[in-house]
């Protein structure tokens, strides 16, 4: 059995995510007046769309932010399939149109081609990384470390920022950040609604075998804090 996160239940989505945008908006802002910038890595997927918007138009130096994903389809970036697209549409907006955005996808054919490139994208961005916030899908997975690919073994091992994935089972080939990637962060929010995640993450918790429930390598260690927000 893993020892539970800290784990935050929520009446309703919208206070979920009014109390993450608040704590997010804090800590971005704390990172600036500590080192004078900050980083955020966000998660696509359609979770958290309603935070990207009200995270921007918190009142904070988003010119001093540095955003990035935890992983990315490849596809261009006005596919409807693209988190950079909904990063663009939803978090760089308002206050927050002025932030560094760096993402994931680049001008090569395949991910396995891009992976150096995007990992030079990152070079410049505050590390450890001030704000990861993860998503967690039904069977699992966070970022692009799907329980089915190929590469999941990589994922969780390897030391390289960024790694190329294709899952087999869900759509497009990917670029994730690794495991060593995500939990070299000062903070990492879980970000998950409704029963049938709340049951995911409960099985999770259950062991430590990683391969099976990816977000396990996420659960399942003591150097990153991991805070889980849920709400049905
Ligand atoms: O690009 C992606 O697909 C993700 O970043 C992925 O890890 C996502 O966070 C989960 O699949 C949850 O997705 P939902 O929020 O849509 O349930």
């Amino acid at each position: 059995m893993i020892k539970e996160s800290v784990f935050k239940s929520f009446d309703s989505k919208t206070s979920l995510e009014a109390q993450l945008a608040d704590r997010i908006a804090e800590q971005l802002q704390a990172a600036i007046d500590a080192r004078g910038k900050a980083s955020l890595v966000v998660s696509g997927g359609s979770t958290p769309l309603a935070l990207f918007k009200l995270l921007s138009h918190k009142a904070i130096e988003w010119n001093d932010v540095y955003i990035t994903l935890a992983d990315e389809r490849w596809v261009d970036s006005e596919h409807s399939d693209s988190n950079e697209r909904l990063v663009r549409q939803h978090l760089l907006q308002n206050r927050a149109a002025g932030a560094k955005f760096r993402g994931l996808k680049n001008m090569f054919t395949t991910p396995e081609a891009g992976v150096d490139m995007a990992i030079e994208q990152l070079a410049n961005f505050p590390k450890p990384f001030d704000v990861v916030v993860l998503g967690m899908g039904n069977d699992g997975h966070t970022c692009s470390w799907f329980p089915c690919s190929h590469e999941i073994e990589q994922a969780l091992s390897t030391q390289a920022l960024c790694l190329a994935v294709n899952p087999g089972e869900a759509p497009h080939g990917r670029m994730t950040i690794s495991k060593t990637g995500i939990l070299a962060s000062r903070q990492i929010y879980l970000h998950i609604v409704g029963e049938q995640k709340l049951a995911v993450y409960r099985q999770a918790l259950e062991n430590d075998d990683a391969k099976a429930m990816p977000i396990r390598a996420v659960l399942a260690q003591h150097k990153t804090p991991v805070d889980v927000y849920w709400s049905a």
